[in-house]
């Protein structure tokens, strides 16, 4: 694997499950502006009120192939694992799969990761500790503290301004 920070503004997400891990995946892609469709039977309260708030598109129903025949990026985040391998199977292979439950299916890892301002640090272990991966994160959130966020805006600027004919 290797890591690539993908632009998702625009982009059709759709989410199988509305738990807390699926809670979790949907927020930062909220942020970035992508349009998520949540497909499960039920969800949790957060869910339903973006749903309400007309933020997300949520469907009380179990997940069908054609749910995300068009979708840039499949989140598989049901607590069945075989139908979050189902999605992994049926998925086209130009499509974007993270699948929750086993680390060996899809082909998207979510890593722990933080801002600071246009700073991103992203952690992963492969599978192998996602404990060790948030540990990792919450020191390096200590060494690159809210501070730098500024600094990397400066930087940014002068480099426009070098780039500028
Ligand atoms: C493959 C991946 C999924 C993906 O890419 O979507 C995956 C898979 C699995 N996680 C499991 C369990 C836990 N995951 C966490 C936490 C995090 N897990 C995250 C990512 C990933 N987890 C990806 C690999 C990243 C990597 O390896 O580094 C983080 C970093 C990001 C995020 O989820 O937002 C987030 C920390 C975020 C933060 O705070 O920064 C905790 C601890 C906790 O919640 O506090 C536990 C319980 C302890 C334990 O079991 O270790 C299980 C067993 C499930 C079961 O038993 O059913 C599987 C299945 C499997 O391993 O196959
Ligand atoms: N960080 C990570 O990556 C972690 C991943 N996991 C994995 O993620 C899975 C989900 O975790 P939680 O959100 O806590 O589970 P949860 O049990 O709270 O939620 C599961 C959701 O899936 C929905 N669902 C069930 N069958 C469905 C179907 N056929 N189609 C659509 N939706 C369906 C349910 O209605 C429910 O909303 C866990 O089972 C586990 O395998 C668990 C912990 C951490």
């Amino acid at each position: 694997m290797i890591p690539l920070f993908v632009r998702m503004t625009g982009k059709k997400v759709v989410i199988a499950g509305g738990g807390q891990i699926a809670y979790r995946r949907l927020l930062p892609l909220l942020h970035e502006g992508a349009h998520i469709t949540v497909i499960s039977p039920e969800v949790i309260d957060e869910i339903v009120h973006l749903a309400q708030q007309q933020q997300i598109t949520w469907h009380a129903r179990e997940i069908e192939p054609n749910d995300y025949a068009d979708a840039f990026l499949i989140i598989a985040a049901t607590n069945d694992p075989n139908v979050n391998e189902q999605i992994a199977t049926y998925a086209a292979p130009n499509q974007l799969v993270n699948v929750a439950s086993h680390h060996l299916l899809g082909n998207v890892h979510v890593p722990a990761f933080f801002s600071r301002g246009k700073l991103q640090i992203a952690i992963t272990t492969g599978g192998a500790s996602p404990t060790l991966a948030k540990q990792i994160k919450k020191q390096l959130e200590q060494i690159f503290d809210e501070s730098i966020a500024e600094y990397i805006d400066e930087l940014y600027e002068q480099r426009q301004q070098r780039k500028e004919p």
